[in-house]
């Protein structure tokens, strides 16, 4: 689509960054390139962008274009190669205290052997945190993702919605400010997902936490985020940075019926289209 049918979408052909003072977290000409023994992998190629305090950003870009690596780089569990992720402007060397990831897959994440509230309060537990505390806060999680109801029930017990929200609810309950999240709904069925869709809204505005949510799914993408960054094809630079500019209050009904919903939401799949073809942010200087 070119730009002018979309003449009022504001993106820049990089990663934003912001002052110092709205920024809660930032990377910077972040590279990873896996060492392996069929040779070097450059899954990262150089990124940089900076997420402002209770910013909600979407991460899309085409398979292997390296939104997990990035994720794991980010969360400190990956060195980078070169570059730097700065929480609060202190380089992020491991996993930081400030910071719980939500990973896909549910299943996997839980311990079967544990009751769901002391799934909830293990990181709490292994943090040092009190017990009359961390009791405070795994009931303050769970009511808010809806599940008071059952802390005595084991993982395997609930269905995958419900297991997935016990992941959210350990992550919210580890306070965190920063909250990363992997294709965390790819598993649940559409109508969980729209609601697990608004319950990560709702911790977001409660909490005032950032969070960084990969999805491969646009409308999910646009529907979700104040703004959305678009990663090119391995190896991989911010092809598009976008700000969706959607009323803050959003409903999976009319939210999507907006006409600027169905703008965002070309605009995002066109891009991704570009990128799966190949296409680079240099290459438009180039047409320039
Ligand atoms: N541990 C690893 N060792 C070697 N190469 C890896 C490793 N992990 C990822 N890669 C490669 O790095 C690139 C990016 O992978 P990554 O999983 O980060 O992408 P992704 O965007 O999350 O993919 P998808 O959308 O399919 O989940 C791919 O080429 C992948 O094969």
């Amino acid at each position: 689509m070119p730009p002018e049918d979309v003449p009022d979408i504001a993106v820049v052909s990089r990663g934003r960054t912001l002052p110092p003072e709205r920024t809660l977290l930032s990377v910077r000409g972040l590279r990873k390139v896996y060492e392996t023994g069929g040779g070097a992998v450059e899954a990262v190629r150089d990124l940089t962008f900076d997420l402002g305090r209770n910013e909600l950003t979407c991460l899309v870009g085409p398979s292997g274009s390296g939104k997990t690596t990035l994720l794991k780089c980010i969360a400190g569990l990956l060195a980078p190669t070169s570059g730097d992720v700065l929480l609060d402007g202190k380089r992020v060397t491991g996993p930081p205290k400030k910071m719980a990831v939500v990973f896909q897959e549910y299943g996997r994440s839980l311990y079967p052997w544990l009751r769901v509230a002391d799934n909830v309060g293990l990181p709490l537990r292994n943090a040092g945190v009190p017990a009359a505390r961390r009791t405070a806060l795994v009931a303050e999680a769970l009511e808010s993702v809806g599940l008071a109801h059952v802390p005595r029930a084991y993982p395997w017990q609930l269905s995958g919605g419900m297991q997935q929200r016990v992941a959210i609810a350990r992550a919210i309950a580890y306070q965190p400010e920063v909250l990363l999240m992997d294709e965390p709904f790819a598993a649940v069925d559409a109508q969980t997902r729209a609601d697990l869709e608004d319950l990560v809204r709702s911790v977001r505005e409660r909490l005032g936490v950032t969070v960084l949510f990969v999805t491969h799914d646009i409308d999910e993408s646009v529907y979700l985020g104040t703004r959305v960054i678009i990663l090119s094809s391995s190896p991989t630079v911010v092809q598009e940075d976008l700000v969706v500019d959607l009323p803050d209050q959003r409903d999976q009904l009319e939210t999507r019926a907006l006409p600027r919903f169905t703008e965002l939401r070309h605009h995002v799949y066109e891009q991704i289209q570009l990128a799966k073809r190949g296409h680079r942010p240099e290459d438009e200087k180039v047409a320039d």
